[in-house]
């Protein structure tokens, strides 16, 4: 088979052969790209999709312009439409630049296919690349699914990205090119050792090639074994999960904890990712998994991240959004009363002190002008309340006799008056009074 065959094949295998669609081809004027599109150029006519190359000058290296001008030229006497775009010095971050540039790269060749209404974008990405990254991620440890590599095809945008010549080496194009009489530009860049990609290129991959040869053939099949192992696994976790929650969506513990100890761990995980649209790391998740198995006698709670919780209660688990918290009042700050609204004071606790009765349960008190302002803040040693007949109570007895235990009690709030008396340990127990110059109403919300 010649080269222009496979390719042929290859855009067979990705619909793209018809004149009547057009493709957005990534040309950066490296050897990859540049022979990528020679490819395209000689399909013939009748099969040949109509083409617009896209090209961003990153204006991070001295030849970036000629390389640009050189491509300008080019498209004209092969009259290919180009559509150049520049990422301003002005726009470069100050770190991540390699992402900042992906990102801003991706996004016009989202534009471009968006306005010349194409099928697919095609990028130049090869065999060496698929090899290059997998041993980066071996290295760096993660998600399994990640080591299936760059897809042939995958949604982007409003088409397909496309990688036609992923089953090429890097070996192959360049001599293509060579035969060819391909012209391109060398990223002086790549020979910097400093840059872990580079590193793998230039020492491992030839070591690891010096061991077989095959290298390249044995990782992309490794890549194809993997695919399908992981297909066939979300297959089963999808019948199994379905097996194991409520109509509403929660997991039912008895259901899912008879699961082969295998699966657990993987429905749990694909429950919650449906549940939250987040993905959960495996180190996270094995103790989530734990405490879901245990066998706890009341509801539990339990914090995921900053925006989800899970709730166990009656043999059901559910991921809930946690509610806006309510800052924790350090020991001595304090929050003004507003009369006649509810306040929410803890996460669980809203208060509000009322000229009139609420249409919740509430205590009648004797306010006197003095009293105002009236404050909310956590109770401190030597806070006391008036008990009838005179005497005083600590807060802290009271707490005490009332069995709230110790790691509740600093969590408590009282009222307190411009002078600092106690009015309410909220929750717990009213001041004593039997006179005053105005009646409010002390009322107390609960909520989870
Ligand atoms: N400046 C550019 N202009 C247009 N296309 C480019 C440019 N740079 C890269 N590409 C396209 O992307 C392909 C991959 O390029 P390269 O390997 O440099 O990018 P990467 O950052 O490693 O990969 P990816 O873009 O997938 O993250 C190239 O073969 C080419 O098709």
């Amino acid at each position: 088979m010649t080269p222009i065959q496979k390719f042929h094949r290859q855009l067979a295998a990705a619909k793209l052969l018809s004149p009547q669609q057009t493709v957005v081809v990534a040309v950066s004027t490296g050897v990859d790209s540049m022979v990528l599109l020679h490819l395209l150029q000689q399909l013939p006519m009748t099969e040949r999709p109509q083409l617009v190359v896209a090209h961003v000058n990153h204006h991070l290296r001295d030849q970036s312009q000629a390389e640009a001008d050189y491509l300008r030229r080019y498209c004209q006497q092969q009259h290919l439409k180009l559509v150049l775009a520049d990422w301003v010095t002005a726009e470069h971050p100050q770190s991540g630049i390699e992402a900042a540039g992906r990102q801003f790269r991706y996004q016009f060749f989202a534009n471009v296919m968006h306005d010349n209404q194409a099928a697919a974008v095609l990028t130049a990405h090869h065999a060496n690349d698929q090899v290059e990254t997998y041993i980066m991620k071996l290295a760096r440890g993660g998600d399994i699914a990640q080591l299936t590599g760059i897809a042939a095809s995958r949604p982007f945008a409003t088409g397909q990205l496309v990688r036609p010549l992923l089953t090429w080496s890097k070996a192959q194009l360049r001599d293509y090119a060579t035969e060819q009489h391909v012209v391109y530009f060398e990223d002086v860049t790549n020979q910097d050792v400093q840059l872990t990609r580079n590193r793998i290129r230039q020492r491992v991959v030839p070591e690891l090639m010096t061991v077989n040869p095959q290298l390249l053939n044995h990782v992309a099949d490794y890549q194809q074994q993997l695919a399908t192992l992981l297909a066939a696994k979300a297959q089963m976790v999808t019948v199994l999960l379905s097996q194991v929650i409520t109509s509403t969506g929660a997991l039912l513990v008895s259901q899912w904890s008879t699961l082969p100890s295998q699966w657990q761990l993987a429905v749990f995980s694909t429950w919650l990712e449906k549940q939250t649209h987040q993905l959960f790391t495996e180190s996270k998740l094995q103790p989530l998994v734990s405490w879901g198995q245990r066998q706890q006698p009341a509801a539990s709670r339990l914090t995921l991240n900053a925006t989800w919780e899970l709730h166990r209660n009656a043999g059901i688990i559910e991921a809930l959004p946690i509610k806006k918290r309510v800052k924790k009042l350090m020991p001595h700050e304090k929050i003004m009363v507003d009369l006649n609204q509810w306040q929410k004071i803890t996460t669980t606790q809203t208060v509000g002190i009322f000229t009139q009765a609420p249409n919740v349960t509430s205590q009648p008190f004797w306010l006197t002008t003095t009293d105002w302002p009236l404050m909310w803040r956590p109770w401190q040693a030597g806070d006391r309340i008036a008990l009838k007949g005179g005497g005083h109570q600590t807060v802290r007895r009271l707490l005490i006799n009332q069995k709230v235990p110790v790691e509740l009690r600093g969590q408590v709030l009282v009222l307190v008056n411009a002078q600092g008396n106690v009015l309410w340990v909220v929750g717990h127990k009213f001041s004593y009074r039997t006179a005053g110059t105005q009646t409010v109403f002390l009322a107390l919300k609960h909520e989870s």
